[in-house]
């Protein structure tokens, strides 16, 4: 199904949250749409993969990371994972790695860059929670649609 974030604003204009342009596309989809799963951390990815592994396919995984450029959130593997999976896509407010296997990975990715070191493995952080980056509240179940124009938020779903 192909959705354009500029027709979704054209019609229903009141229901959408834009996000902030600074965000970029570094996975293989560029459009992608589904219901968000949220989680919250601070250079550490343990609860990434644990989400990217039992989250419903269909689903986008947003993480908020705080934009700390400490290390990155996301990687090849845990790209892969998302892909097989049939998530929908992932989005990062915060950095990425193996960006070459990231853009070879059948998912969108979403992030603010890319940066060599791998973030550490404790499994602190929170999950499922409303967060806020990009200008934008994200509630869990909130949807998000993203296409090459940018990214919205809304509080239900926007297509058929
Ligand atoms: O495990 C990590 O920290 C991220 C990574 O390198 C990968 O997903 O391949």
């Amino acid at each position: 199904m192909n959705i354009k974030t500029a027709d979704i604003c054209d019609r229903v204009p009141e229901k959408v949250r834009i996000v902030d342009p600074s965000f970029l596309s570094l996975g293989k989809k560029k459009s992608f749409f589904g219901p968000i799963f949220t989680v919250k951390v601070k250079d550490d990815n343990v609860l990434v993969r644990k989400a990217l592994e039992t989250i419903p396919g269909g689903s986008v995984l947003v993480v908020d990371g705080i934009a700390s450029k400490n290390c990155a959130l996301l990687g090849g593997n845990l790209a892969e994972i998302a892909a097989r999976r049939g998530l929908a896509g992932i989005i990062i407010n915060g950095y990425i790695r193996d960006r070459m296997e990231v853009c070879e990975a059948g998912t969108g990715v979403i992030a603010l860059g890319s940066i060599p070191l791998k973030s550490r493995k404790e499994g602190k952080g929170e999950e499922n929670i409303a967060v806020e980056f990009g200008n934008v509240r994200w509630n869990p179940n909130d949807y998000v649609y993203v296409d090459e124009d940018g990214i919205l938020v809304a509080s239900e779903k926007l297509h058929e």
